[in-house]
């Protein structure tokens, strides 16, 4: 029998419910109780388990009533992934909080922070303790016999013999940030994680992808380069399921609250030093943005501050992607870096279809995020020849505006195939997201009417 039948209603009194933490139990427990009902079974073990020791969780659909002593619940189907999506929001406002706290200070202190991977792109400690931090969580949660993860970093320079410092520092981030847990709803680790287990998890994310079962995709900080320089960054996860993304979530905690200076050439870091302070009860400086395949909603929640405590959905609001259909009126964003896409290509192409604003360059997956909320309309990545895309840069945001209401495809016009392994396998020239179809398609007609005569 299914756990969950239409439109049912279940009382449940007090006394059967049985927490850890007695202190999750609110008026959103309810629907808590039925989700969790639910959780392991739908990641592959057959025995539903019952329990409400991890999140206080809610639906956005469930509605809910309590009286003195008994809940009276009503739902409807459970939407499929809610869990998941849940769980990956909670850990992404963690690593929020944890990429904050580092990129303060390494903007603060400069020497020796930051390393050098062997691609010679930097990589930091953030990097390592937000992937050790989110397989963590995500292991905790759902038991590591279910979770499958592939992510950017490994333990290869970390493990090294000079250094034990970088390790230590990681170990101690990862430690601070997991002992904010419960203010996020989640137990933390009875005791401080060793040296082992921080290199467990953060080794753990080694699966390779592929076009079958469930893996989750973790940049742990997408735009590194943004991030040393105390610039935009992103912290970017998603679910993959038989080659489809189905949840996307982006951690954005630089974004401004006037779209305006999210551009690179307004230098974040100097426009913000000179303003005052956000209160705490300011939620547009820093946000988390999340979507589920199929469900034609995008979301963004501030994040969390002070000693608040983080109740499911958290003023989440629903954005939508621009409805400017007008080039002439439209905004398109691409990497700072012209490493990382030729910025004469699409200026051509811009050009060419009456873009006329200038581009808003802007480290990372922000660029994704910014089109999702309606900042911006077009996003162009034309990498040179023979850089192949890694699918961690991309998958979150690409279901975010799809379900935000928007248009990704590479320039042949065919969707991202995410089922290939680390790579987007077989990419036509480059990535085209925009608010709608019809900006869409003049960028791939001009794309092709361009691209022979281009250096690419
Ligand atoms: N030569 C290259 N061409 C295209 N993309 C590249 C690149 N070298 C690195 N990248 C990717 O571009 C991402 C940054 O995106 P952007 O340029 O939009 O800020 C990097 O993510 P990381 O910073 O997570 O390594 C990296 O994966
Ligand atoms: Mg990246």
């Amino acid at each position: 029998m299914p756990l969950f039948c239409a439109n049912f209603a279940i009382r449940v009194p007090h006394a059967l419910i049985h927490s850890r933490r007695s202190n999750f139990i609110s008026n959103h427990v309810a629907s808590s109780f039925l989700l969790f009902l639910d959780s392991k079974k739908s990641i592959g073990s057959s025995k539903p388990i019952v329990s409400l020791s991890k999140f206080n969780q809610t639906h956005h659909c469930s509605s809910t009533m309590e009286d003195q002593n008994q809940l009276v619940l009503t739902s409807s189907e459970p939407e499929k992934y809610s869990k998941e999506l849940e769980v990956a929001v909670r850990a992404v406002q963690m690593a929020c909080l944890l990429c904050q706290r580092v990129q303060d200070s390494l903007v603060s202190q400069t020497n020796g922070q930051v390393q050098s991977k062997d691609d010679n792109s930097p990589v930091t400690i953030a990097d390592w303790s937000v992937q050790a931090t989110v397989s963590w969580i995500l292991t905790e949660y759902f038991g590591s016999e279910n979770v499958s993860i592939i992510a950017e970093e490994d333990v290869r320079s970390l493990s090294k013999a000079d250094s034990s410092g970088l390790l230590e520092a990681v170990v101690k981030t990862v430690n601070k940030c997991l002992s904010k847990a419960p203010q996020f709803g989640h137990e933390g680790p009875i005791k401080d994680l060793g040296t082992s287990e921080v290199l467990e998890a953060i080794s753990r994310c080694n699966s390779t992808g592929g076009p079958t079962g469930r893996f989750w995709v973790l940049d742990p900080v997408d735009g590194t380069l943004g991030f040393v320089r105390g610039d935009q960054y992103a912290i970017a996860l998603a679910l993959i399921e038989d080659g489809e993304v189905v949840l996307g979530v982006l951690g954005c905690p630089n974004y401004p609250m006037k779209k305006e200076w999210l551009s690179y050439q307004n230098g974040y870091r100097r426009i913000m030093s000179k303003l005052t302070p956000p209160t705490s009860e300011s939620w547009e400086k820093g946000c988390v943005i999340y979507a589920r395949r199929g469900s034609g909603k995008a979301w963004i929640q501030p994040l969390l501050s002070g000693d608040k405590k983080f109740l499911w959905p958290n003023s989440a609001r629903q954005i939508q992607v621009s409805s400017i259909d007008n080039p002439a009126f439209a905004t398109f964003c691409e990497p700072v870096e012209k490493a990382n896409s030729s910025h004469s290509f699409t200026a051509g192409l811009a050009h060419s279809v009456g873009l006329r604003n200038q581009p808003l360059r802007v480290y990372s997956m922000v660029k994704y995020a910014a089109i999702a909320r309606g900042h911006a309309e077009v996003f162009m990545k034309f990498a040179r020849a023979g850089y192949k895309e890694k699918i961690w840069d991309h998958a979150a945001g690409v279901v975010i505006i799809q379900e935000a209401g928007g248009v990704v495809t590479d320039a042949g016009g065919q969707p991202l195939d995410f089922s290939g392994g680390t790579y987007l396998e077989g990419l036509d020239r480059g990535v085209i997201a925009c608010s709608g179809a019809k900006l869409h398609e003049k960028i791939i007609r001009a794309v092709d009417a361009s691209w022979n005569s281009s250096s690419l």
